[in-house]
């Protein structure tokens, strides 16, 4: 999925301008930046719900203007922020609307729609809830429900907004691992908006970081990851460290700048 020269914003009001933006099959792109940067419009747009103010987006070199809804749900799966929640629904239910867009709206599963529910279910862990109802789920096993739905799509790109939250720490981790395996494995093009930054460091081949109405830095977490870019896009003032047994970055707070000047 390719973005270039990119304005996202919402009526006439761009939010970021100039973006470019390339998500790599087999690669998890992680997108951060303090609120209200465009994250989430950013994330709308190249997933085709908002129109770009100017520039355009590509799968495969074609428009994504244009490809029909169902087409691009069979190749753009996402997951919002805050989904709304159908009254009612069991968690397998909800799953199965995964795989409306790999078959008619009247017919039948298949036996490669049951099995990629199956699935979606088992790596989200969401499979003991599945038949539970939505609407009785605590936030984060609810998340897990909605995790598992996008999965079930099947899509060549995954994109996910904010999807760690209401997790505790294990899953945290455990939905993360999934998605990093998802692409790896699975040779999946991954665009992730998180806010913890040594999160982004673990999981990330590539950080793109939105602040001031534009892209201000892309690039590795090494690359991105810097006290002076977190300074910049955050207003505060961090310890960049390298754990020894991993290898990867992780951010320490020290102070908010505006307190400390
Ligand atoms: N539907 C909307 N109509 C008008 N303005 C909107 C709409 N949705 C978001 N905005 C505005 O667009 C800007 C970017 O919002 P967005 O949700 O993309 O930020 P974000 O980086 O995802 O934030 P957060 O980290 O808080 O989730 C904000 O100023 C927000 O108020």
């Amino acid at each position: 999925m390719q973005a270039r020269d990119l304005t996202v914003g919402h009526g006439t009001q761009a939010v970021l301008d100039g973006v470019d933006l390339t998500l790599t099959p087999g690669e998890v792109t992680v997108l951060v930046g303090p609120n209200g940067c465009g994250k989430s419009t950013l994330l709308r747009t190249v997933a085709g719900l908002l129109t770009p103010l100017s520039g355009g987006v590509s799968l495969d070199g074609e428009s994504i203007r244009s490809l029909s809804r169902r087409a691009l749900s069979q190749r753009i799966a996402f997951l919002p922020q805050a989904p709304l929640v159908p009254a009612g629904v069991s968690v397998r239910e909800l799953v199965r609307h995964g795989r409306y867009a790999h078959r008619g709206a009247f017919s039948r599963h298949t036996q490669t729609d049951i099995d990629a529910v199956d699935w979606a279910l088992q790596v989200s862990d969401a499979a003991p809830l599945a038949d539970r109802r939505l609407d009785e789920l605590s936030g984060g096993e609810r998340q897990r429900a909605w995790l598992a739905t996008v999965l079930a799509q099947k899509a060549g790109v995954l994109l996910l907004d904010e999807p760690t939250t209401y997790l505790d720490m294990r899953h945290q981790f455990e939905i993360l691992d999934v998605v990093r395996k998802l692409a790896k494995e699975h040779e999946i093009a991954c665009g992730v908006v998180l806010h913890d930054l040594t999160q982004a460091a673990a999981y990330a081949d590539e950080v793109v970081v939105a602040a001031d109405g534009v892209v201000a830095a892309d690039g590795t977490p090494a690359e991105v990851l810097t006290p002076e870019t977190i300074h910049h896009a955050f207003g505060l003032e961090v310890s960049v460290l390298q754990d020894p047994d991993t290898g990867h970055l992780a951010c320490f707070p020290r102070a908010a700048v505006s307190s400390t000047s």
